[in-house]
């Protein structure tokens, strides 16, 4: 497998709307999508872009405020209440190499890739067997090629 750029940093919120003060106001951030809703991950979500080098794409803060407490991000959030650092997402080259390597090392894939918030096919790989860091993997969207 070939790692490929850090595409987001997921953080937990109970608040969406003062996670985006806070990241506009406090932290100086110009460049923050609007909020919307994920149903089939439960989450109302926004991303905070950060600049890159020479004009280009920096990372992103993938903001989640769960839309019930029966989700990944609820759960999370009960164990976690001011919310914080939640998943680390990278991109890869070819999703389908890079599941059969996680699962051939023994890694817990958790389902089969499905289309993410960016439109590209993700996958998680399970925290226990990531040194305790809840892991995204998501494939480079095309244009990025
Ligand atoms: C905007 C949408 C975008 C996209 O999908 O495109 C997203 O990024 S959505 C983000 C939300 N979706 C997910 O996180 C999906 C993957 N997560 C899961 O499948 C679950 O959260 C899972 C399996 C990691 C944990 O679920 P479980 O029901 O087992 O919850 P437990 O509380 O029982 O957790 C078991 C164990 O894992 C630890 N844990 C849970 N979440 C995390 C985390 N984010 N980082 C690190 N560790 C985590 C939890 O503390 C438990 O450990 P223990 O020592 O037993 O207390
Ligand atoms: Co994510």
């Amino acid at each position: 497998m070939k790692l490929g750029r850090m595409n987001h940093i997921g953080v937990a919120t109970p608040d969406l709307d003062a996670s985006i003060a806070f990241y506009r106001d406090i932290m100086g951030a110009t460049d923050i999508t609007e909020p919307f809703v994920l149903e089939s991950q439960q989450v109302r979500v926004c991303f905070v872009n950060t600049p890159g080098e020479n004009g280009t794409a920096g990372t992103q803060v993938e903001l989640l405020q769960p839309t019930t407490s029966d989700s990944a991000v609820g759960k999370w959030l009960e164990k976690n209440p001011l919310g914080g650092q939640h998943h680390i997402c990278y991109e890869v080259p070819d999703i389908h190499e890079a599941k059969a390597w996680f699962e051939k090392l023994g890694k817990r894939v958790l389902g089969e890739p499905r289309v993410g918030a960016h439109g590209t096919l993700i996958f998680f790989v399970h925290p226990k067997d990531m040194g305790g860091q809840l892991t995204e993997i998501m494939e480079t969207p095309k244009e990025a090629h």
